[in-house]
Formats: structure tokens, sequence, C-alpha cells
């Protein structure tokens, strides 16, 4: 491990809770093609991921308003109240469309970042307890791990619809620790984006970031944070 993690971090910690999207697996292109499927569906203009990049972390609800948003304004000039108003027309035909054409092709368009599975080995190795949790619903998050062989280092995983709220909130991170049956303070948050070290600072939980990941578009390292990790292989 680097010295930057470590050092900088409360010892000694009994658990890690790791973000799915932008810090385990890069499902990008997977979003992209869910994405675009649904919006064919609706005879609407395709998205290109170099926007859909900005709009994932949040949460599905999230991120389908956002792409509805963006192409109907871009195609239609929709603004403000009738923007709002015919998004959420559409969202339950999208929603619909978005959750079959997920699961169908849930993975195929998605890789495990460089250095997952050794920084995971690394952990485990550690007698860590590991949780995933993810704002993704968890419908999708479980069948995504299992396809890319990583659900066996996880105790739990929850999703972005395991709690009433979801990250930004510590709702979400102070539940894994009750479920881990460990203290926030030595349970340690991985994620790459600003939603992961907000959740973590207010649920008392250390936070160390990817800086490979989403962040919502804006730079990882003016998020502040225990420790920044370029590769999770750096924890072995
Ligand atoms: O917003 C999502 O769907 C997923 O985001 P997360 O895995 O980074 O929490
Ligand atoms: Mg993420």
């Amino acid at each position: 491990m680097q010295p930057s993690a470590l050092a900088s971090t409360p010892l000694p910690l009994d658990a890690v809770i790791l973000d799915l999207d932008g810090t385990m697996v890069d499902t990008l292109g997977d979003f992209a093609q869910a994405l675009n499927r649904m919006l064919a569906d609706l005879t609407l203009a395709p998205v290109a991921p170099e926007l859909i990049v900005n709009m994932v972390g949040k949460g599905s609800e999230h991120l389908l308003r956002s792409v509805l948003g963006q192409v109907l304004s871009s195609t239609q000039g929709l603004q403000g109240d009738a923007l709002t108003e015919r998004v959420s027309a559409l969202f339950p035909a999208a929603w619909d469309r978005y959750q079959a054409h997920y699961l169908d092709i849930n993975g195929q368009f998605a890789q495990v970042y460089p250095g997952v599975v050794a920084g995971l080995e690394a952990l485990r190795q550690r007698g860590l307890a590991l949780a995933c949790l993810t704002n993704k619903p968890l419908a999708f998050a479980r069948p995504l791990l299992e396809a890319k062989g990583l659900s066996g280092y996880f105790s739990h995983v929850f999703g972005g619809d395991s709690f009433e709220r979801k990250k930004p909130d510590p709702q979400p991170l102070l539940g894994a620790c009750a479920a881990l049956g460990t203290a926030p303070a030595r349970t340690v948050m991985v994620g790459d984006s600003s939603n992961d070290a907000q959740a973590a600072r207010a649920a008392g939980c250390p936070v160390w970031l990817v800086t490979y990941g989403y962040n919502h578009g804006q730079p990882i390292r003016a998020v502040a944070a225990d420790a920044f990790l370029d590769s999770l292989a750096e924890l072995a």
C-alpha cells in the first residue's frame, strides 16, 4: 500500500465498504447501451457517452431524468416547467424500457478496472470484512458483481434501493456498518466521487477515493478525502 492511504487513516480498520460504478467496474458502456436502447424505443435521439459520464453516481432515477432532460432540451428545445413535465410524463415508460435493457446487457459492455482483484484479495487476506454499497438498484448490482467474478468477495451488497435514502446521505453507510457489525470510525469507504466522500464524512467513516472514476465530471482531487488511490492494487 502507498503510505498515503494507511498513514492518514485511523487504524485499526475492521471493514471496507466499496462503491461499484467508477470504483470497481467501468460501467459507462453498459449505461450507454441501456440508455440508448431505451431512447430508441421512445423514438428519441441517442445521448453521447461523454454526457452520460457526468450523470452517473446518483442512482438510476436521477440518471434517467438527466438523460431525458438533456435529449428533450437539445432536440425539442424544451426548458423549465415544460421540460420537467415532459420528463415526468415519459419517465414510467423510460424506466420500464431502461430496466429491461439494462438487465439484458448488464456487464457485457463493462470492464473491471485494473488492480481491483489484487486490491480485493489483499483486503480479504488482511481479514477485513467487505461490503459493496452502490447507488445503482440492487437488482442491477448483484448480477453485475456475479458476471464480473467479484461477488465472492462481499459478505453484503447494498443498492440504491436497499435503504430509504441514497449516498450522499450517510444513512446507507450507517446501515452497512450496522449490518457488518463494525463501528463507522473503523470502516473505510472506498469510492470514486464526492457522493461517496460526503456520505462517509457524515457517517464518520474514513474515505479513500480512486482517481480514475466518474465524480460527476469534476476533478476528484478537489474532494476532501483521507487518501487517493490510482489503483486498488496499491492496497496489496
Ligand atoms: O448511480 C449509479 O447508478 C451508480 O453509482 P455508484 O455505484 O457509483 O454508487
Ligand atoms: Mg461510483
